[in-house]
């Protein structure tokens, strides 16, 4: 839409000698034209091809005997009606549609690189985003982000982050549920965050799950109108950080059984170190030995006196686990107190091939894997059960165990509250490890469920 639009309301009622008129216009304003950007900007407009053909398309109309069609085609634009239409239709094409960002609150730092204003422009759809209150710094939240809403699509809002306000109007003081009204009423204009990311969010987030979604995300745009609001503005057409990013997204599901004799879901026993995953494991080992067997980890610590090779760990040198960790070869690693430690594809894959249930790490179809996160109690529950139990601490260690500390404990309990935020979207089953065999006993039923009973799982995973 453009200036064709505007000319299509003119009257079709001109003056004798218009176009004559129209042609000399140039010329005849030359003498009082001083620059010369004027000038050639009066030779484009009245030099213009389209407005000389309309001019003298209704001379001609006007000065002939009319034709049956021409006199209908002039009653026709004639009419109030259809003026009215015109009219109305130019004023829509002239009239711009951008929404009008509104200014920063000037009580933000110039130094406060992190802060983003984030314009959604939304229709009807809703934004596919849930908020909840930081119960430490009460901050409101990005909790979730609807997989394929508006959203995730524009790649612009991740969780975590903080929101400022919305729409110009600050939420620091508001309940989310007075947010959520706003967020639904603004639903037919324009959405506008501020959103300040916290310090803990910038890292990383570990690599879970790495589903692409890009296709998802062009549609959203960004304008630049007020000088005052260019701190940190963002075109976005494509995230490559929200692509590799584990973005605790909504999934469509599928109700799913496993059939008798198909492959075995594999269980993935996951949780801080020290709360007992080699405890439930070797539990499960011994209930049913012909029933599960579990996958040996690698590691690039030195092995112990009592350890043997390929029972507790695959043990290999630091450098050779990089070079696996390059190519691919683990499906997930990690580094704890200096060394390396993963589960390599391989040792799944040869689990299950020999049609036992397992336990470790992955999330694809091939493996549709039952996630069972392994909480620790409180910490006044900890140094309760654990008074007699030993862990065998990492680095510098030559196989002696040792008791558990209090900072052991602190350190397992917030270490399972930061995955839980960051991965509690993938886990399945919560089983909280007070009493081990109370733990255990929760563990048999829900693997027995696994088998027997119907599940959700991504729909996806019922494609392959
Ligand atoms: N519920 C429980 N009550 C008392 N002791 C427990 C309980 N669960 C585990 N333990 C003990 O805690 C110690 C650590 O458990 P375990 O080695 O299974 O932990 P882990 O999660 O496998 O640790 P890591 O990942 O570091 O190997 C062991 O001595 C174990 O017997």
């Amino acid at each position: 839409m453009g200036a064709d639009c505007v000319v299509s309301s003119c009257s079709l009622s001109v003056p004798p000698g218009l176009h004559e008129l129209l042609c000399a216009l140039p010329s005849q304003l030359q003498p009082h034209v001083h620059s010369q950007d004027d000038s050639t900007f009066l030779h484009n407009m009245f030099g213009e091809r389209s407005l000389h053909s309309l001019v003298k398309l209704s001379e001609e109309l006007q000065g002939k005997s009319a034709s049956e069609e021409i006199s209908e085609l002039l009653n026709l634009l004639a009419k109030p009606h259809v003026k009215s239409l015109l009219s109305v239709h130019d004023t829509v094409a002239q009239k711009s549609y951008d929404p009008e960002l509104p200014p920063l609150p000037d009580d933000i730092d110039d130094d406060e690189v992190s802060v983003k204003i984030i314009r959604l422009v939304k229709n009807k759809e809703p934004l596919g985003a849930t908020i909840k209150r930081d119960e430490h710094t009460g901050a409101i939240l990005i909790a979730r982000i609807m997989r394929g809403g508006a959203a995730d699509r524009s790649g612009l809002i991740h969780v975590g982050d903080v929101l400022r306000e919305v729409n110009g109007v600050p939420v620091d003081d508001k309940k989310p549920d007075e947010i959520i009204h706003i967020l639904v009423c603004v639903s037919v204009c324009v959405c506008v965050f501020a959103l300040r990311r916290p310090a803990a969010s910038v890292l990383q987030p570990q690599k879970i799950s790495n589903r692409r979604s890009s296709g998802f995300r062009r549609s959203f745009r960004l304008s630049r109108r007020d000088k005052k609001t260019n701190k940190s503005m963002y075109e976005c057409k494509k995230s490559e950080q929200y692509d590799m990013a584990d973005v605790a997204t909504y999934e469509e599901v599928t109700p799913h059984r496993r059939q008798s004799g198909a492959k075995h879901r594999l269980v993935v026993l996951v949780g801080p170190t020290g709360v007992g995953l080699n405890e439930l494991k070797r539990k499960l080992l011994i209930s049913d030995p012909q029933h599960f067997s579990v996958t040996v980890p690698h590691t690039s610590r030195p092995k112990r006196n009592q350890e043997n090779e390929g029972v507790e760990y695959h043990f290999i040198s630091k450098n050779i686990f990089e070079t696996d960790i390059h190519n691919n070869k683990f499906i997930e690693h990690g580094e704890y107190k200096g060394n390396y430690y993963g589960t390599s594809l391989d040792s799944v894959r040869s689990v299950l091939s020999k049609k036992q249930g397992t336990i470790k790490h992955l999330r694809t179809a091939e493996f549709k894997p039952y996630v069972v996160f392994v909480k620790p109690p409180p910490v006044e529950r900890l140094r309760e059960s654990r008074r007699n139990a030993k862990i065998i601490p990492g680095k510098d260690d030559k196989g002696s165990a040792k008791s558990f500390s209090e900072e052991d404990f602190l350190e397992m309990v917030s270490t399972a509250q930061q995955m839980e935020s960051q991965h509690g979207h993938l886990f399945e089953k919560i089983i909280v490890n007070d009493d081990l065999t109370a733990a255990f006993t929760e563990l048999k039923v829900a693997l027995k469920k696994v088998e027997t009973d119907t599940h959700w799982v991504p729909i996806s995973w019922t494609h392959s």
